[in-house]
């Protein structure tokens, strides 16, 4: 049987391999209810395939899969959880090509972007291969010398994973890693947009020995009725969402209930500032990559250019020049930039963010409008004289618009770019040491590109403060949320 709709023998191919039943408890198999979602092409609006469509019933035996696996899997040697990391990472990049094609197709980011996406989620696996067998304890004297402190690190326990469409595998390594390092059974779900990447994984770490139970897996489209009884399932106690701030926030109160712990990746509002004094080729280099990667749907994405009058329009020339010179289309073909956004509504909001703009005031250099054709597409747009009253200031865009606004001084630059409930990512451009770290450190974000459109690493810790989150991922920090602290007080007699 094959379950692709699908347009050419090789995206049939890569869309036939996937799975397409939920993974409980090593076991592929289809929805209590027999329902399945359909998974769309975005370049094409057309169904590229149907999967399980998870109810409450099945989320509950996930869980109760997690949380049989959880004491052996905790058990297991901590080299033992790194090879099998180290081995699905192996098996990632060996198959990088036709992980990429099924990503391109489910998600519509061109094909050298997924191949990105996928070598980014590999060496999340990589990386915590390495700190699986890293995991430190500690051995005291008390200070009055009666007493012996014995610190222990000890996974979490069973955790809930909920990852988001934008980067459908690298947001799952990058909690996926971080869990089976540290020795945590899981129940992960994946956005009901882009499921295929997250089967192809699960299917992989099931290859390379993941333990029947560790990893279970579903997908559906009522996310709130599946996964909100096992945030309040005592069984699971640790919950780690990248999503909307809105849906984090929701999850949070929840997960109140049991006192899980969370990890919380939300929304940004990045701000992009150049300076008179940036090296301005650097300023554009970067400006390209913080807003078109991956066609700006990332929490990453510069939301906000505010550039030092005397450059402005130097700047605006040449990222309008930038801009228009993109690539629109299908993310399979040869030689595209610039892929579909990723359903309806997300274009719509596009569309209606530049609508506001540009209706009080902003003024279009090039695109403005959203692509022809059946698919999702929206045109590379570049707004100046954006007003600050602009909903488009405040409002993550997630789509492929850079609105560019003029600042007169550093405190005014400052002050504009903290002004957002946001605090994921600010990126600066200087060439002044005195005025980057200066204005580094008066960012109110949890990470800052300086002179760089480009924050995310496996090896550094990814998190954002105010309403952009709680709790870091990657970097040698990312272990830190999948584990607990014990502490044994020891008599000593002397
Ligand atoms: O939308 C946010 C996902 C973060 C992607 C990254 O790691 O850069």
């Amino acid at each position: 049987m094959t379950n692709s709709a699908a347009s050419s023998t090789d995206e049939a191919r890569v869309v036939d391999a996937v799975p397409t039943g939920l993974f409980i408890g090593g076991e592929w198999r289809p929805a209590a209810s027999g329902r399945t979602l359909t998974v769309d092409d975005p370049a094409t609006g057309k169904a590229l395939c149907e999967v399980a469509d998870a109810g409450p019933e099945d989320g509950m035996d996930a869980l109760a899969a997690a949380a049989a696996a959880q004491q052996s899997f905790a058990a297991m040697a901590p080299r033992d959880r790194g090879e099998i990391l180290r081995s699905a990472y192996e098996v990632i990049m060996d198959r990088i090509d036709d992980l990429a094609l099924l990503m391109t197709l489910e998600m519509g980011k061109p094909l050298t972007e997924s191949r990105g996406e996928i070598t980014y989620a590999a060496e999340f696996f990589r990386w915590f291969a390495e700190e699986a067998v890293r995991i430190g304890g500690g051995y005291a004297v008390a200070p009055n010398g009666a007493s012996r402190f014995l610190v222990q690190k000890q996974p979490v326990g069973v955790s809930l994973l909920i990852t988001p469409w934008n980067f459908p595998m690298a947001m799952g390594t990058r909690k996926i890693g971080p869990a089976i390092a540290a020795g945590c059974a899981m129940v992960v779900k994946p956005a009901q947009q882009t499921p295929l990447s997250m089967h192809a994984l699960a299917a992989i770490l099931a290859e390379v020995g993941l333990p029947d139970g560790v990893l279970n897996l579903v997908t559906t489209s009522d996310a709130g009725g599946v996964m909100e009884p096992l945030i309040r399932d005592g069984r699971a106690r640790k919950l780690s969402f990248t999503g909307s701030t809105p849906v984090g926030k929701k999850l949070l109160e929840q997960a109140s209930e049991q006192v899980l712990r969370t990890s919380m990746e939300l929304g940004g509002n990045a701000p992009f500032l150049v300076f008179d004094d940036a090296d301005l080729d650097k300023a554009v280099e970067g400006a390209m990559l913080a807003k078109m990667r991956n066609m700006g749907e990332a929490c990453t994405a510069a939301n906000r250019f505010l550039v030092q009058r005397g450059v402005a329009e130097e700047f605006a020339r040449r990222i309008t020049e930038r801009m228009g010179a993109l690539v629109v289309g299908r993310g399979t073909d040869e030689g595209v930039q610039v892929g579909p956004l990723v359903d309806a509504k997300g274009r719509d909001k596009v569309v209606e963010l530049v609508r506001d703009a540009v209706d009080r005031g902003a003024r279009v250099h090039v695109g403005g409008e959203p692509g022809d054709g059946p698919g999702y597409f929206y045109r590379p747009t570049v707004l100046s004289d954006v007003p600050l009253e602009a909903r488009v200031t405040s409002e993550e865009i997630f789509g492929p618009v850079a609105a560019i606004s003029v600042f007169d001084d550093e405190d005014d630059a400052v002050a504009a770019a903290n002004d957002t409930e946001f605090g994921l990512v600010s990126y600066l451009f200087t060439e002044n040491i005195s005025r980057a770290l200066r204005v580094s450190e008066r960012l109110e974000s949890g990470m800052v590109g300086l002179n760089t459109g480009l924050v995310s690493n496996p090896a550094a810790p990814f998190g954002g403060i105010k309403q952009s989150g709680l709790g870091r991922e990657g970097g040698t920090v990312g272990i830190d949320e999948f584990l607990e602290t014990k502490y044994v007080a020891i008599g000593f007699a002397g």
